[in-house]
């Protein structure tokens, strides 16, 4: 196991390019079940969820190549193998596999997904979806047991707005018989991608990014090739470091109007920007003044940038509150912050950060992914050496990320944990 060491206080500057979105990625692998021949996927990023289903898809029986970011999927001789353990265990969107096999097969055993732990993460708005078009769900022992004679088009309204629950549906939905409606549905761009990939693949899907979605089944699927979206959530990373110690960076390969909220804030905390048409500049800002910020769905705040975000608020001048309306414990972040010098109250599901303080470098372990984002950003703010353990969080969704910070000037490199350090993470 290893970590990252990180000498702070040097100005990043220049071209950073963003991957693939990994929370299309995670549902675009698994939609490749439903096809009858080749899938190929461009553009996949470089990360762990990726090869987790990359093995996955192999151990149903598919035929998986994945060089420099191309996916090709033969899924002719995929079957309904049961996955109660094991890989499914690894990252939140194995979930995915129980949509996309229930499509295909009918029948599916999946154990329930892992994930970053932020507060209780149920799906039963995706077993209310299933369960609606016809499938019979079980919870087995800490597996999901689904089986259909036939799946039929329903009508299904999500009382949460969710993102799985949303794609989940579409994919057990797009061979069944009849017309699904999914009313209260999420807009996130990565539901788009998706829909975009299954109307290539042959499904009739209308409204997607909307929050009513139609979907006319149809019998079969077939190949096609698929150029991913890009990640919203790395290039908001990357503008949240270059806010915080950038001297004028460009996040190359982005969709804009996918990042206006965070846009509108940080030129709300003092941050110069300039919009082109796949790039933001990030200019330098010499004082930052607070912002309160309120993580919504699409297109409010994203609660995957709020961690982040928090840092860049400890070298902003006034108080802010940080408030996570979506998950009811991400702030794990702020203890290690905390040790870095950073004096944050946590009051309920609000983070209250009275700024600006210097950080200064310190042992902090990555809970979950943007936990370890949010500690990356405020090592590259830190005086002296800032360690960071619980590095496979952050390898789960950014892609060769020492690699571009060093590019853009900083100093971070990986080193393997010693015996202690090992002995202390197992005893923890
Ligand atoms: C792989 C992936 O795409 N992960 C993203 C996805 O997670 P994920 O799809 O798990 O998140 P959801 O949109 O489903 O969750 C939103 C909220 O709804 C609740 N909920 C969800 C489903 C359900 O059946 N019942 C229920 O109560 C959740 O606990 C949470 O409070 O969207 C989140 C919200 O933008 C992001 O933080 C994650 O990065
Ligand atoms: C919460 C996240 O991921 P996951 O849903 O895959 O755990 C994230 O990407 O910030």
């Amino acid at each position: 196991m290893e970590k990252l060491k990180i000498a702070g206080g040097y100005p990043l500057k220049g071209t950073v390019k963003i991957d693939g979105a990994k929370n299309s990625a995670v549902a675009l692998i698994p939609a490749t079940i439903l096809a009858d021949s080749n899938v190929t996927i461009e553009g996949l990023p470089d990360i762990s969820d990726v090869r987790i289903l990359k093995s996955l898809l192999e151990e149903i029986g598919g035929k998986v190549s994945f060089v420099a970011g191309e996916m090709k999927v033969d899924p002719s001789n995929m079957i309904a193998m049961p996955l109660p353990n094991g890989n499914v265990k690894k990252l939140r969107a194995s979930y995915y596999l129980m949509g996309a096999m229930l499509g295909k097969f009918k029948n599916a055993v999946i154990g329930l997904p892992g994930g970053c732990h932020l507060g209780p993460r149920p799906i039963d708005q995706h077993i209310k979806g299933f369960e609606a078009l016809g499938a019979e769900v079980t919870n087995e022992q800490g597996a999901i047991y689904l089986r259909a004679e036939e799946l039929k088009g329903a009508r299904i309204y999500l009382d949460v707005v969710s993102v799985g629950a949303t794609i989940n549906i579409m994919l057990a939905a797009v061979k069944a018989k009849g017309r699904t409606i999914i009313e209260n549905a999420a807009k996130e761009p990565e539901i788009i991608d998706v829909a975009t990939l299954l109307t290539n693949m042959g499904a009739k899907i209308k409204g997607a990014g909307t929050d009513v979605i139609r979907i006319d089944g149809v019998e079969e699927l077939h190949g096609c090739r698929h150029t991913i979206i890009p990640d919203r959530i790395e290039a908001g990373t990357f503008m949240i470091m270059a806010a915080a110690t950038g001297e004028g960076i460009v996040i190359d390969n982005v969709i804009p109007l996918h990042l206006e909220s965070l846009t509108a804030k940080l030129r709300e905390i003092g941050v110069p920007i300039d919009i082109g048409d796949d790039q933001i500049f990030v200019g330098k800002s010499d004082r930052l003044k607070a912002v309160d910020i309120k993580t919504l769905v699409y297109p409010g705040f994203p609660t995957d940038l709020q961690q982040p975000f928090t840092s860049l608020l400890t070298r902003a001048e006034g108080s802010a509150i940080v408030t996570d309306t979506i998950y009811s414990a991400r702030f794990k972040h702020i203890d290690e912050l905390r040790r870095m010098n950073a004096n944050i109250k946590v009051e309920g599901r609000s983070a209250i950060i009275n700024g600006p303080y210097k950080l200064q470098g310190a042992r902090v372990k990555a809970s979950d992914l943007r936990a370890g984002a949010a500690l990356v950003i405020a090592g590259l703010m830190a005086e002296g050496i800032t360690e960071v353990t619980g590095v496979e969080h952050i390898d789960r969704g950014y892609s060769h990320l020492v690699e571009k910070l060093n590019d853009l000037g900083a100093t971070i490199w990986r080193e393997e944990l010693t015996k202690e350090e090992l002995e202390q993470i197992k005893s923890s």
